[in-house]
C-alpha cells in the first residue's frame, strides 16, 4: 500500500548576498504584507517556499494542488520527489514514486525514442524481453510513429509530453507527481492518458498533480489542497475546495463543462453496447 506524509514540511531557498544589510531592508520592504521572506539560522535571507505543510494520502488518493503564481506548488512536488531536502519538518514515503515534473525529464536528446526507452528499462533493471515489451507498450500509447526511431530533441513539446508521460507509466510506480506540463497534450492525448491514469489509480495507487486547471483537477483528483504563500488554504474534496478558491462562475462553468463531459462520453458508451 502506497502512502506520503508531510509533518510540518518547510522548504527555504536561501537568498545568496542575504547578508548584506541593503539588500535585506530592499527584500523585507519588497515583500511586506506578503510574509514570503524570513531569515534562517544564519541570518541569510530566504524565500519561504513552502511552510510547515501536513498531509497524509494513502492509495487511491488523486491530489490536485492548486493555488496562484508562486504558491508553492512546484515546490512540493519537487521535494516530494525528493529533488529538495526540507529545511524543515519531514517527509514519509512508502511506495515507488515516478515524477513527471518536466517534459523530456531524464531523456538523453541525441538518442531517439526507442533508445530512452531501452536505458530507462536498463534503469529500472528489466530484463531484454520486458525492455522489448515496453518498447512496443510505450510506443504504441505515444503515437509518434516514426519518430520513435529519430533523436528526441527534434520532438515537438507535445511529442515530449507524449513520450514522457507513456514511459512514466509505463513501468507501473505506485507514486505518480504531475506538474501541469501533460497539459502540453492535445485533446485526444489527454482523453487516453486520462484514461491510463484511472486504470493506473484504479489500482490502489497514489497521484499527486499541479494545476491552474480547474478542468483538470476535477476530472483527475478526488482530493484538493489550496496552497497561497507556501501554506494549505484548505484541503478537502475538489467541490469543497474549488468552490471557495474559483470565484463562483468559474465554479459553476467548470462543473457544467464536466456535467456536459460525463453525459457526451454516457451516450457515447451507450451507442458502442
Ligand atoms: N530555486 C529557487 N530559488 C529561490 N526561490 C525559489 C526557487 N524556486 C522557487 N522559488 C520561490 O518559491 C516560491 C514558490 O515557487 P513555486 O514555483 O513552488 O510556486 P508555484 O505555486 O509552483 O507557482 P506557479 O503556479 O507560478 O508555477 C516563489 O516565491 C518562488 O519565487
Amino acid at each position: 500500500m502506497a502512502m506520503i506524509r508531510a509533518d510540518g514540511l518547510s522548504i527555504d531557498f536561501p537568498l545568496y548576498h542575504g547578508e548584506s544589510r541593503s539588500l535585506k531592508k530592499t527584500m523585507f520592504a519588497a515583500a511586506s504584507g506578503r510574509g514570503r521572506l524570513g531569515a534562517d539560522a544564519r541570518n541569510r535571507i530566504v524565500v519561504q517556499a513552502v511552510r510547515n505543510v501536513d498531509f497524509e494520502l494513502n492509495s487511491g488518493d488523486r491530489l490536485g494542488l492548486v493555488g496562484s503564481n508562486g504558491a508553492g506548488k512546484t515546490t512540493l512536488l519537487r521535494t516530494l520527489a525528493g529533488i529538495y531536502e526540507p529545511s524543515g519538518g519531514r517527509i514519509t514515503i512508502d511506495g515507488a514514486l515516478s515524477a513527471l515534473l518536466d517534459a523530456g525529464q531524464g531523456m538523453n536528446p541525441d538518442l531517439t525514442g526507442r533508445e530512452n526507452i531501452r536505458l530507462r528499462g536498463l534503469f529500472s533493471g528489466l530484463k531484454a524481453p520486458e525492455i522489448a515489451r515496453l518498447q512496443d507498450d510505450v510506443a504504441a500509447f505515444a503515437e509518434l510513429s516514426h519518430f520513435i526511431d529519430l533523436p528526441v530533441r527534434i520532438y515537438s513539446s507535445g511529442m515530449l509530453v507524449r513520450l514522457g508521460f507513456a514511459l512514466a507509466t509505463a513501468i507501473r510506480p505506485q507514486i505518480l507527481l504531475m506538474d501541469e506540463w501533460i497539459l502540453a497534450g492535445d485533446a485526444a492525448f489527454m482523453g487516453r492518458a486520462r484514461q491510463r491514469l484511472e486504470t493506473m489509480v484504479r489500482g490502489a495507487e497514489i497521484l499527486v498533480l499541479s494545476s491552474h486547471s480547474a478542468d483538470v483537477i476535477m476530472q483527475w483528483c478526488n482530493r484538493v489542497i489550496w496552497m497561497e504563500q507556501g501554506q494549505v488554504r484548505a484541503d478537502g474534496t475538489p467541490d469543497e475546495v474549488l468552490g471557495q478558491y474559483l470565484p463562483p462562475d468559474q465554479f459553476l462553468q467548470a462543473k457544467a463543462a464536466i456535467a456536459v463531459r460525463a453525459e457526451t462520453s454516457a451516450a457515447a458508451a451507450a451507442q458502442a453496447a
